[in-house]
């Protein structure tokens, strides 16, 4: 398996951005209007990626889920999170089935439920 270090590369790029000119950059344009317009942003390109895979043609799917990728890099930018956080998470998931997981968590809020006074 090969590494890609694009997505640090880009979470670098927007580090650098963010505090720029938003005449010169979008990523500095989004972070100046604040985070509702990031996130205004990550729903939009959520709801295009949905369209995408309803319509099934592949570039269109690749296209919108980078445009997801990328707008959800910003919105962790704002909480001085990065992409490397988001690996690690899915990292400490390899191999846990989710269906065990899952369950683990109903069975973990059930136990606090029943601790409640
Ligand atoms: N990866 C991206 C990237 N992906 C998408 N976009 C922009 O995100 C916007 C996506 O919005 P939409 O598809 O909704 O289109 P829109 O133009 O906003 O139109 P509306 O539908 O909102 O009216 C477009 O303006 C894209 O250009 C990106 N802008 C920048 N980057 C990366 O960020 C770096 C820094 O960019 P600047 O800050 O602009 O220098 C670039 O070098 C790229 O590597």
């Amino acid at each position: 398996m090969t590494s890609d270090d694009t997505l640090a590369r880009l979470a670098a790029v927007i580090e650098s951005r963010k505090a720029g000119d938003p005449d010169k950059s979008y990523v500095a344009r989004l972070f100046a209007k604040g985070q509702d317009a990031i996130l205004k942003k990550v729903g939009e390109e959520a709801t295009e990626t949905v369209m995408a895979c309803k319509d099934g043609v592949r570039e269109k799917i690749v296209y919108e889920v980078a445009d997801l990728w990328f707008h959800s890099m910003l919105a962790l930018s704002v909480h001085g999170l990065t992409p490397a956080d988001v690996l690690a998470e899915l990292r400490r998931r390899e191999g846990l089935s989710g269906l065990e997981e899952f369950a683990a968590r109903k069975a973990q809020s059930r136990d606090q439920e029943e601790k409640k006074p």
